[in-house]
């Protein structure tokens, strides 16, 4: 056994881990980072990376679809899955040495390859090696969380871990869930050739606000993804090599193939919490604002800290944790201005409070602005017109913003800058944007603040009469 004495030490190396040791050892710290599995964790091997490779691969099947209406036939697609597979590894890939041990090792990481478990309040076991950390860092992440189907665990279902292995493209994939993993992986399969069906116990996309939720559906249910909301999956059965779902209602469904995309659940197990002090919560490790656990030299970020679960969310936290362990200065995570994005074609993005929220927190003091991509230019030009922008204002302020449409999640990162900065709707309406980019959308919506003020204003009308009157 190894002993082995260092001021941070980092446990998985994902997003959140990653964006940790790369930061403190460049400030001069000297940090261990234990992996117990890929470098690079869930969103580079089997969640962001992979999936958006697939989202991209689908367009490209989707493209004779609609080709023909800018007067350009093309074959109809045909889907080699083998070679669609060895895309999505590609690009993981090429991606890859960006996490790399050899890149850690060489910014001055020490890295270590086991799994790691606390045996007192400051020392984790890895491995061969015993660690002593002045401060720690748990950025465990999740895994797949499988709900109490009857039946489901003698199905060979696949996660979101087992799905970039297929064989082949399933002639018909039932998804259990219709969160962003579902509905984005329901499109995809669609996309290239597969029959998919969603089963939904509450909402599909049920966080989302319902009216622009409603959009995205519409869309996909347009591309034949059949999507059933209000049914549980109850149970589950393998009959030879299909899947047979039993629903609340009675129906039963028959597929080839069974995604289970039904959540999340935080990578705590066998990391000897207990013997460390540090508790958790129903939904992760139960961290203060500052992101410290109940030991006050571990800290726990990313989708192990059991809140929102994004990797730029990861990043963010990593850059509080730094602040707060390696300069001791006061750091507190909020999550007002951490957008989000599922990428479905159109995209749905949001960033701040939901107008349900805005609505709940202001009353009639709420001003909802609206925009519909139908009157955007680029979006008329490239016929993907299907969309809204929704921004909810507070005396001036943005309070919060959801976009349904083409490049949504790049357009809301106006409104992300807009409530980080405290930015006035004034000084987003004031933006020169490029002709013609969906970017105007943004600029168009916050503009919609002043239409009744200036245009249906008598006052105004009269100063500007006076005025005309008055110039020589
Ligand atoms: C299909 C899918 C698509 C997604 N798409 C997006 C997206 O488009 N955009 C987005 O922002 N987010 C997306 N996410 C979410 C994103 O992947 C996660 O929020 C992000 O990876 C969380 O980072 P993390 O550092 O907390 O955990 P991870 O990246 O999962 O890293 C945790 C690491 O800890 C290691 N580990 C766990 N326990 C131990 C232990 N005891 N000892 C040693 N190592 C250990 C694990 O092996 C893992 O490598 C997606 C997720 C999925 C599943
Ligand atoms: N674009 C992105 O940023 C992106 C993409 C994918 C995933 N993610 C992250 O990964 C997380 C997990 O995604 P997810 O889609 O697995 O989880 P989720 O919790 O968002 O959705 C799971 C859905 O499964 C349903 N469900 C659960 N049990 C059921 C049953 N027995 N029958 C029918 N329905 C059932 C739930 O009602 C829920 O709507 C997300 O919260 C998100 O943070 C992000």
């Amino acid at each position: 056994m190894e002993s082995i004495k260092t001021d941070l030490l980092i446990i998985g190396a994902g997003s959140g881990g990653l964006s940790v040791a790369a930061g403190a050892v460049q400030m001069g710290a000297s940090v261990v980072l234990v992996e117990r599995g890929e470098m690079g964790g869930d969103c580079l091997n089997y969640g962001c990376v992979p999936s958006k490779a697939l989202i991209a691969a689908a367009s490209q099947a989707h493209a004779p679809e609609l080709s023909g209406a800018f007067g350009v036939d093309l074959d109809p697609a045909r889907v080699d899955w083998s070679r669609v597979r060895d895309h999505v590894q590609e690009t993981i890939a090429r991606i890859a040495p960006v996490d790399s041990q050899e890149r850690f090792e060489g910014l001055g990481v020490r890295v270590i390859r086991a799994h790691a478990r606390f045996v007192s309040e400051r020392e984790v076991e890895a491995g061969h090696h015993r660690i002593i950390a002045r401060r720690i860092v748990l950025a465990t992440g999740s895994s797949p969380a499988v709900p109490p189907v009857s039946g489901l665990k003698d199905v060979s279902y696949l996660t979101n871990e087992t799905l970039w292995d297929l064989q082949e493209l399933p002639s018909h994939l039932l998804i259990l869930g219709g969160g962003p993993i579902g509905m984005e992986m329901a499109q995809a399969f669609r996309r290239l050739g597969a029959q998919v069906t969603v089963v939904e116990g509450a909402r599909a996309l049920g966080r989302e606000d319902p009216e622009m939720a409603a959009i995205v559906l519409d869309h996909l249910r347009g591309e034949g993804v059949t999507i059933l909301e209000g049914e549980m999956v109850t149970s589950a059965r393998q009959d030879g090599s299909a899947i047979e779902l039993r629903l609340g209602s009675g129906k039963v469904l028959t597929g080839s193939h069974l995604l289970v995309a039904a959540g999340r659940m935080p990578n705590t197990e066998g990391l000897g919490l207990a013997e460390a002090g540090i508790e958790t919560t129903k939904t992760g490790i139960r961290v203060d604002a500052g992101l410290r656990t109940t030991n006050r030299r571990v800290y726990a970020i990313g989708d192990a800290a059991g809140g929102l679960q994004f990797t730029h969310l990861a990043g963010y936290h990593a850059g509080i944790v730094i602040r707060s362990a390696l300069f001791g200065l006061p750091a507190k995570a909020s999550t007002y201005h951490v957008p989000r994005a599922t990428y479905t074609r159109p995209e749905l993005a949001h960033v701040g409070l939901t107008e349900v929220e805005a609505r709940q927190r202001y009353g009639d003091r709420l001003e909802v602005l609206r925009e519909a991509l139908q009157h955007n230019d680029r979006a008329i030009a490239e016929r993907e017109t299907a969309g809204l922008a929704k921004v909810m204002v507070h005396r001036g302020r943005p309070v919060g913003a959801t976009i349904v449409g083409s490049q949504a999640g790049d357009l809301v990162s106006t409104w992300a800058l807009a409530l980080s900065a405290k930015v006035k709707i004034a000084q987003v309406a004031g933006m020169v944007a490029p002709y013609p980019t969906l970017g105007e959308l943004n600029k168009r919506v916050a503009g919609s603040y002043f239409t009744p003020r200036l245009f249906e204003n008598r006052t105004v009308k009269a100063v500007t009469r006076t005025v005309q009157r008055l110039l020589p």
